[in-house]
């Protein structure tokens, strides 16, 4: 068997551009000098995400810092060419990766299959957004930018059972992840996540480690579920609570729930019937992220009972 972490050629300094990529022909011995570099025989579309890691330190980094055993079963969505994967299937039991470019799950099961790691990967070749995870009790992945919002909220209310997702996320995201109450950047986002998990950076990976190079800096952060993943609270209701107490941004707690028309509008919530609960399948990132600000609610409850309102009152 070859040795999936053998050292890297840095072809990130050689390929520094923004615009998908052709590799010359030139180039293609690369491939076979090292099992690092991304696979150059087709262009990467940048609507998808594909900025291939190429530095092999921080490819060992993550698996080391993601505390991947020889017993843990890893999901890992997004493997690309499998530069991840390949140290992910070198550390742990098995590997389920699930890649939705027919031309990348061909090229890591091909990478793989020399590797003679096979028989410890399952590849799912589909949309991480549509599909419903098999079993894995640790994540750890190099994940599309444009699906990282959903994603998480899809891995941590989605009733999957796992220790920790460790993630590299686009810097910003990561500031917000990890923020605490009272921080600048920390939002509805965050304290939705917060209800079932904690944040914790774990380091920043510069923008050149990739190829192409993409526009921003990355960080890893590493989320780990609270209680076994179990949900403790109704998440309609909580998500009703969360998006008023960040309606606006000026304003206090105290001097939003004093406003009738707020209470009315998370009284309205609790008795809603309509299905907001998240599952494997469906997960309503858009009520989890936003602020709610000028959104206007679906109106199921046409008559208030006055009594039952007075509960969702604000009381010093
Ligand atoms: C940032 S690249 C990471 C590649 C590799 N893990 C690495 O570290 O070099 C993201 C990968 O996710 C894949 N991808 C994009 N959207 C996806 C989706 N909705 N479901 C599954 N994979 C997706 C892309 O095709 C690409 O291979």
């Amino acid at each position: 068997m070859k040795n999936p972490t053998s050292p890297l050629i840095p072809v990130s300094k050689l390929l520094s551009s923004n615009k998908p990529h052709i590799t010359p022909l030139s180039q293609s011995f690369l491939l076979h000098t090292s099992p690092d570099l991304w696979d150059c025989r087709f262009p990467l579309h940048r609507p998808r995400g594909q900025h291939i890691l190429t530095n092999s330190s921080v490819l060992d980094a993550i698996v080391r810092k993601a505390g991947v055993s020889p017993d843990d079963s890893v999901l890992e969505v997004g493997p690309g060419t499998g530069n991840l994967t390949v140290r992910l299937l070198g550390a742990a039991r098995h590997v389920t990766a699930v890649e939705i470019d027919a031309r990348m799950v061909e090229a890591l099961r091909e990478r793989v299959e020399n590797l003679g790691l096979s028989h410890k990967l399952t590849v799912i070749r589909g949309d991480a957004m549509k599909i419903q995870f098999p079993s894995f009790n640790i994540c750890v992945a190099n994940i599309p930018y444009g699906i990282s919002s959903p994603l998480i909220a899809k891995l941590l209310f989605g009733s999957y059972q796992f220790r920790t997702a460790t993630l590299l996320l686009q810097k910003e995201l990561a500031c917000r992840l990890t923020a605490l109450p009272g921080d600048s950047e920390y939002n509805r986002f965050a304290a939705n996540i917060r209800l079932v998990s904690e944040a914790e950076l774990i380091m920043d990976v510069s923008k050149t480690d990739f190829a192409p190079v993409p526009k921003i800096d990355s960080s890893l952060v590493t989320i780990r579920m609270r209680n076994g993943g179990i949900i403790p609270a109704d998440l309609k209701e909580w998500y009703g609570f969360t998006r008023v107490c960040y309606s606006k941004k000026n304003k206090t707690l105290g001097a939003i729930f004093k406003q009738e028309r707020m209470v009315l509008e998370l009284f309205k919530r609790s008795r809603s019937k309509k299905k907001s609960c998240i599952n494997g399948e469906f997960v309503n990132i858009v009520d989890l992220e936003s602020d709610g600000e000028g959104e206007s609610e679906e109106k199921e409850i046409k008559q208030v009972d006055p009594h039952e309102l007075e509960a969702f009152k604000y009381h010093k």
